[in-house]
């Protein structure tokens, strides 16, 4: 038998509630993230994911229940949020601009990722000229400038077509490890889930509940293999009966 080793939790959720306009939106939620890991929340609309990530962010006051984070997160909205008349260049370096960094400098420090996050030859271009995996790279790299730890991210690849879905989610696992980051992850697509994450939160809708935790140890080394195996019906079927 083997047993986990527990890593450093950055992220420790414990029974968070909260309401709008006395609407129980999310109810006891607790939930942990440790270091390194792609944890993925799967739940119906409505049943509080932004909310809980506007919480961990502190962009939202939880009413009641503790958060421990001790990591420095960088938060990806649903929206991709580029400014359209800035270039992928002055949209990426912003943040580091805000954080005091000048325009020079922040350039050198966006050049050095353009190879990794296969966005060389697109820096001088605008948001609109871009597709819609190309301005979700974009995004992330501006993202993961403000914070370069852990990055919550909320349904990035929710408004792309198939292929280029699945091109962008082998990507996401190849520059989490690339850029040794942790990952928090929302989606409403269960093969996603299953695919790129080592754990799953299952949150039910009215209010939001944590239905379940799934930790998804087969094919932890080569994820693709997760799609071709019997594995996946079990677990996706799972997932289903709790939604
Ligand atoms: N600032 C707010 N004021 C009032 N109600 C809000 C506010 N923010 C969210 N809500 C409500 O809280 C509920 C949960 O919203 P939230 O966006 O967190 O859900 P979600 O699970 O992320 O949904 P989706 O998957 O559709 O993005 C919804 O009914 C929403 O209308």
């Amino acid at each position: 038998m083997t047993t986990k080793v527990k890593k450093a939790e950055i992220i420790s959720l414990n029974n968070i509630n909260k309401s709008y306009n006395d609407m129980r939106i999310l109810q006891d939620i607790s939930l942990f993230v440790e270091y390194g890991e792609f944890v993925s929340i799967i739940g119906p609309s409505g049943s509080g994911k932004s909310t809980l990530f506007n919480i961990i962010t502190g962009l939202t006051d939880a009413d009641s229940g503790d958060q421990k984070i001790s990591t420095n997160i960088g938060y990806m909205q649903q929206k991709d949020l580029l400014l359209p008349w800035k270039t992928v260049m002055d949209n990426i370096c912003l943040p580091l601009q805000i954080k005091g960094v000048s325009t020079k400098e922040a350039r050198q420090i966006v050049k050095q990722y353009l190879d990794m996050t296969g966005l060389r030859g697109y820096e001088n271009k605008y948001p609109n000229q871009l597709s819609g995996g190309m301005r979700q790279r974009a995004s992330f790299l501006r993202t993961f400038l403000t914070s370069q730890d852990t990055m919550l991210l909320d349904e990035p690849f929710g408004a792309l077509d198939s292929i280029t879905k699945s091109k962008m989610q082998k990507w996401l696992l190849e520059i989490k490890e690339k850029l040794n980051i942790t990952i928090l992850f929302i989606t409403h697509d269960i093969e996603e889930a299953i695919f790129l994450s080592d754990r799953i939160y299952v949150l039910g809708a009215k209010p939001g509940i944590i239905k379940s935790e799934i930790s998804l140890d087969f094919h932890k080394e080569e994820k693709t293999m997760r799609l071709v195996s019997n594995e996946l019906l079990e677990t996706k079927n799972e997932i289903l009966k709790l939604l």
